[in-house]
């Protein structure tokens, strides 16, 4: 867990303003995930450093960034992806540091997305047309009406700790491909890779303010200072929906645009004419990749009643078996939560599910190593069932390695469950039968709905929840509808 320390180590990470790493008054501490010791201390960026941070990026919007065209920016931002490329082992150990978690998903999922936002990005906004209408003047004649984007000037970037790099990267690419300056603020238990991604910027010879970095807490520190700084045109979120109420409050003052990702209760449904094996494994995924620290994994599972007992034997079974090892292991797949403040409020939950009568087919409580890793942050990936729809373990973000598992009859009622939450951001289905396939992405409530898959990203497409999942959608034209500015040219031509 971290936490403000009087004063800092020798070398606290710093924040990054107008081109120039800049320490502070305060320094917090970081713990080790893994063993709970304390890794580094970090610069709290204080009121008087996000003012800074604000002004350098203003500054930029003057300068030669402001100048640029989208095909200048996205050869800035192609080099961005090769310097990332460049400082790919850098970036996973970092990321494998802060979080705990297994070295392979670093190198696989978390570091190769962020040089991928920055490459896609640098497509979409090269290539997505704008608008044009022809239309009839009242004397007979014509005039031409097109749109052109301008950026939105200066936005605020808040970002969680759970896949730091990937969902930081998601929200600078598109925020620079459409010409805006962006100050960001990681997590407080994430400062590592954002830290290095300002090397990035300044090693590709991104203009000076462009890309500033505060480190920091929420209330009272670095994320509140930004989220109501007058300078700030737009906010960007990604975290809990009970911080995005805190922000928009904040954004309200200035009518801050605001883009939010918030949690998620995701609902899986496996239908008795699935693919059987594809529906364990892919469960498995989906609930438990990443210590179940994603906002798109499965925390609900239904299952149609013929192959509930079999599916769910299998479940636990493999929840069972997944591997805990050094992060640094290549077989591991297990990782701890993010901190022991983390660890208690899911370890509440799992005592919570078990006095609301839920019975635990595998885990509950937390593994023992006999070494340092008993001072870390671990839990035991865990299977419930038993409990109805209304039990707060089926309505409340756990955000751990948890899943409940409960049966259904047919389509309608499976349809009904999953659509019985205050959330709705992704929904996983498992069947052969093509019509309920596309029926289920109309039927459930959710911005994104995987079947046969889960977490399969195509950075073109939209990306949100509805209800307390979110507000607005991100990906493809839709970033750049949310970092720009149209403006519509009319032109009476006769
Ligand atoms: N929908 C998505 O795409 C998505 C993706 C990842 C995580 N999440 C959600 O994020 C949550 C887990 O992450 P977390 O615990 O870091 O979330 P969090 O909301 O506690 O923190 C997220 C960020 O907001 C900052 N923050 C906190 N309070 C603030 C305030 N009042 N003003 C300004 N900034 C503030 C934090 O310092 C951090 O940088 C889960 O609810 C998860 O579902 C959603
Ligand atoms: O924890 C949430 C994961 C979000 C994933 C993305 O934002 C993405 O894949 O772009």
């Amino acid at each position: 867990m971290t936490g403000r320390a009087a004063s800092g180590g020798p070398q606290p990470l710093r924040n990054f303003v107008g081109g120039e790493f800049v320490g502070g008054k305060q320094t917090f501490a970081k713990a080790s995930p893994v063993t709970g010791e304390v890794l580094f201390e970090v610069a709290e960026a204080d009121g008087a450093t996000v003012d800074a941070a604000v002004d350098a990026a203003r500054a930029a919007l003057r300068g030669p960034w402001g100048r640029m065209d989208e095909r200048e920016r996205a050869a800035v931002l192609r080099r961005v992806a090769d310097e990332l490329e460049r400082r790919f082992d850098d970036l996973v150990v970092a990321e494998v540091a802060d979080t705990g978690k297994a070295i392979s998903q670093a190198r696989t999922l978390d570091i190769p997305r962020g040089a991928a936002n920055f490459r896609a990005f640098a497509e979409i906004v090269a290539s997505t047309p704008n608008e044009s209408f022809t239309t009839a003047t009242a004397g007979g004649g014509r005039a031409l009406n097109y749109s052109v984007r301008k950026p939105v000037g200066v936005v605020a970037i808040i970002v969680p700790w759970n896949l730091p790099l990937l969902l930081l990267t998601w929200k600078v690419a598109p925020a620079l491909a459409c010409g805006n300056a962006v100050v960001v603020k990681p997590s407080e238990e994430t400062p590592s890779s954002a830290t290095l991604l300002a090397e990035v910027f300044a090693a590709a010879g991104v203009p000076d303010g462009v890309f500033n970095l505060v480190h920091g807490f929420g209330p009272d520190s670095a994320g509140e200072f930004l989220t109501r700084h007058p300078g700030v045109d737009a906010i960007t979120f990604t975290g809990e929906s009970a911080t995005g109420t805190a922000i928009m409050r904040a954004a309200a003052d200035g009518v801050k645009a605001v883009s939010f990702e918030l949690g998620g209760k995701n609902a899986g449904l496996v239908f008795a004419d699935a693919d059987l094996d594809a529906a364990v494994a892919g469960s498995v995924r989906s609930s438990f990749t990443n210590g179940g620290q994603v906002c798109l994994c499965t925390e609900r599972i239904y299952v149609q009643r013929p192959v509930f007992e079999e599916f769910t034997e299998r479940l636990a079974a493999r929840a069972a078996d997944l591997a805990f090892g050094w992060p640094s292991d290549e077989a591991t797949v297990n990782m701890p939560l993010i901190s022991a403040a983390h660890r208690a409020k899911v370890l509440g939950h799992y005592d919570l599910a078990r006095a609301e009568g839920a019975t635990v087919l595998t885990g509950g409580g937390v593994p023992s190593f006999g070494d340092a890793r008993d001072g870390g942050a671990y839990v035991q990936p865990t299977v419930l069932t038993g409990l109805p729809a209304t039990a707060r373990t089926n309505r409340e973000e756990i955000f751990g390695p948890v899943c409940h598992v409960a049966p259904f009859d047919d389509e309608e009622e499976a349809y009904a469950l999953a659509n019985d939450s205050e959330y709705g951001l992704a929904a996983t289905v498992w069947t052969r039968d093509v019509g309920r396939a596309h029926r289920a992405g109309l039927r459930l409530d959710a911005g994104i709905v995987w079947v046969n898959t889960w977490f399969l990203r195509d950075l073109r497409t939209p990306f949100g929840g509805v209800k307390a999942s979110g507000i607005g959608r991100e990906g493809g034209r839709h970033s750049l509808d949310f970092y720009s500015e149209l403006t519509n040219v009319c032109v009476e031509l006769s």
